[in-house]
């Protein structure tokens, strides 16, 4: 029988309720933000990144949630830069870089590649881009990968979205993904379920009592979830966020 993964009691959906034209005035360089064109920075080589205030959302949810596809959207509607850490990670096995070997074991075992690795491909990528506006996908995996990217960044997210979903639905969807992908067979997507389980879930419990979790529930088509993201992102609860600074 299969059950649903967690039992976190529902958090926040609510923003703080701010007009539009009000934050606009205080935070021009936002507004054009809230577009569905990419903001452009001015790249500064003396602007360390966190000068920047980036807006970094966390995607969180078991294999299979949905969290590449609602990323997908989310860059669509809101002009966001997409970073899912599964697919950097995948990127650098197949350049062949140091240490692939042992990353693509680690994937097929379903198990969690060293924090100091995600993390400086996260960076490079985020340092990179003249978007400001980030969602890291399916980062952080487990306490240890959180704490290493708020000493390494030195920037915590301004919101994590989870897509809860249960173990039936999300072992359906894997199966299914057809991607080629060598994690997605049964035996492995068990174990990621597991990895999950036991190390995800503390990650979402603590962003859950920060107050800075939204969770979704998962299941439904992409368009009904996706109107569950929409609010989230739309202008007032974005601009909402700068008010609290
Ligand atoms: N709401 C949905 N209903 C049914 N299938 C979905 C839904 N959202 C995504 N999928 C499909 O499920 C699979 C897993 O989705 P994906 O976005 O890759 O999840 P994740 O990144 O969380 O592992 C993909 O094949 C995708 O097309
Ligand atoms: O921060 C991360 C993200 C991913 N992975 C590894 O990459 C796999 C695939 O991750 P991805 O996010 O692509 O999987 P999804 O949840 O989207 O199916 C995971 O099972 C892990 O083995 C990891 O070690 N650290
Ligand atoms: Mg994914």
């Amino acid at each position: 029988m299969w059950r649903r993964v967690t039992s976190l009691s529902p958090v926040i959906s609510t923003s703080k309720s701010t007009s539009f034209d009000q934050a606009a005035s205080g935070f021009k360089i936002w507004r054009s933000s809230f577009s569905t064109e990419t903001p452009t920075m001015v790249k500064d080589a003396t602007t360390s990144f966190k000068e920047r205030n980036p807006f970094i959302t966390f995607v969180l949810g078991g294999p299979g949630s949905g969290k590449g596809t609602q990323c997908q959207k989310i860059v669509e509607t809101f002009g966001f830069k997409h970073l899912s850490a599964g697919e950097l990670l995948r990127r650098e096995i197949e350049s062949n870089s140091e240490n692939w070997s042992q990353m693509l074991n680690t994937i097929k075992e379903g198990r969690i590649v060293p924090s100091e690795v995600t993390v400086r491909l996260i960076q490079q990528e985020m340092e990179s881009s003249d978007n400001n506006k980030f969602l890291i996908d399916g980062f952080p995996r487990t306490e240890e990968n959180r704490i290493a990217f708020e000493q390494l960044i030195g920037l915590e997210p301004n919101v994590v979205l989870f897509f809860d979903c249960s173990e039936e639905e999300m072992v359906k969807r894997v199966l299914n993904r057809n991607q080629g992908r060598v994690d997605d067979n049964i035996d492995t997507v068990k174990k990621r379920l597991k990895v999950f389980e036991i190390l995800n879930l503390p990650v979402i419990d603590y962003y859950s009592k920060r107050g800075k979790l939204r969770k979704i529930d998962a299941v439904g088509t992409e368009d009904e979830i996706f109107e569950k993201v929409r609010p989230i992102f739309s202008a007032c609860g974005m601009m909402s966020h700068y008010f609290a600074f």
